[in-house]
């Protein structure tokens, strides 16, 4: 058995690729309710009938699924095959050396396979994370971490932990694709408010809070083949590669690249299912986040989604790689409930608990409503390790 479990991790495959010679899913592929948002015509002239139609698939998609493609989205293949395979070099490079661009503390630098545990997070399954990381935040300097910080607590918090990079040419790739991400996670939040037809006051959040002076995080995660032993359906075995979730920060941006083999790993819960999202070319995946549900009482979906393993049949070639931009407030944002004409279906969250107690104050900076929901993650987090780490013997030692 552990030559067989050597000889997957021999699959580990990360050499550079071209993006246009991937297993890619076609734009007809989209699931029912997970429209394909054209960028391009959202950015065309005001007042279209086409521009119009583009506005209320995304209303729909914000309001319902939760979920949906972005096409046109403003960044070129060429751009993404760049940070894929300088990323795709690094993780190909010894552990030992990868190690020394390890901060997980701080949530920047390389993370290795199975480290993180999203199911230790959310309490919604077992396992850790079957991908290695890397991870960079907003390049400020000490004077603009000042402006943004609220308390001591806050530079406890981590948020504004510096990046690590292995060298320059690294670091202008991720820098170059962070800024051009977050430009298209602007454009959508801005589309959206558009397309609820938000009033003066409710746009002034989105764009003082969340729009100007935002902090995304920006992670590779290269998931490996699964191997055989660890395939979802070996009796007793998890399903997950990621566990189930919701997104905590307002929007989120991600590309994805198809497994070789067809298997769709990626599912979003809608309603009682979870459905399949493939990874269709030429496209982003959006999804929303708690931060965007808490503000608009409950209008705006964050969805849980997850990342599961395949049978044994398709373990090999079950490798893929994504890119994800977590579109975040600075943590002195001055949070305010965003109010949606109609529609308001609840206005009983954590968040609208914190804004009455706030009382004259008017706001709930995004520093205190961070620390309460990360007070709830604590309950689940002291759920015993050991259950994380049950399935252990599943995957060899990387060396
Ligand atoms: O790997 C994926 O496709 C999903 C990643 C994800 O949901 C997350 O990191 O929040
Ligand atoms: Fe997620």
């Amino acid at each position: 058995m552990q030559t067989e479990l050597t000889k997957e991790y021999e699959n580990w495959d990360f050499s550079a690729r071209q993006q246009s010679q991937l297993n890619w899913y076609a734009e007809t592929d989209a699931p029912t309710g997970i429209p394909v948002i054209d960028l391009a015509i959202l950015r065309g002239a005001a007042g279209s009938a086409q521009r119009q139609q583009a506005l209320d698939a995304l209303r729909g998609a914000i309001t319902e699924s939760g979920f949906f493609y972005v096409k046109n989205f403003g960044i070129s293949e060429d751009e993404i095959e760049v940070i894929s395979n300088a990323t795709r070099s690094f993780f190909g490079q010894p552990e030992e050396y990868k190690q020394a661009f390890n901060r997980y503390k701080q949530i920047r630098g390389y993370t290795g396979y199975r480290f993180e545990s999203t199911a230790r997070l959310f309490g919604t399954g077992q396992g850790k994370d079957l991908c290695m990381k890397y991870t960079m935040g907003p390049e400020l300097s000490p004077e603009e971490v000042l402006e943004r910080i609220t308390s001591e607590e806050d530079i406890a918090s981590n948020a504004y932990s510096p990046n690590i990079f292995p060298d320059a040419e690294f670091r202008r790739i991720w820098v170059h694709y962070y800024q051009r991400v977050h430009h298209t996670s602007l454009e959508l939040l801005e589309a959206m408010g558009e397309a609820l037809n938000l009033s003066a006051e409710s746009r002034s959040v989105l764009s003082e809070a969340l729009i100007e002076k935002s902090c995304g995080e920006l992670r590779f995660f290269q998931y490996p083949d699964v191997p055989l032993h660890a395939c979802a359906d070996v009796p007793g075995n998890g399903i997950d590669r990621m566990a189930a979730h919701f997104d905590i920060d307002v929007i989120t941006l991600l590309h994805q690249t198809p497994s070789e083999n067809g298997f769709i790993s990626l599912e979003a819960k809608i309603g009682e299912d979870f459905v399949k999202i493939p990874a269709i070319r030429g496209t982003l995946i959006v999804n929303l986040g708690e931060v965007i549900r808490l503000l608009t009482g409950n209008l705006i979906k964050a969805t849980v989604h997850r990342v599961v393993r395949p049978p044994q049949r398709q373990h090999l070639g079950s490798a893929r790689d994504v890119i994800v931009f977590f579109q975040a407030p600075p943590l002195n944002a001055r949070l305010r409930p965003i109010w949606v004409e109609e529609g308001v279906v609840g206005r009983d969250t954590i968040f609208d608990e914190l804004y009455q107690q706030a009382g004259e104050l008017g706001y709930v900076t995004f520093a205190k409503l961070r620390s309460r929901m990360f007070a709830e993650f604590i309950q689940h987090m002291e759920v015993a390790d050991a259950r994380h780490e049950a399935d252990a013997h599943l995957f060899s030692e990387i060396k």
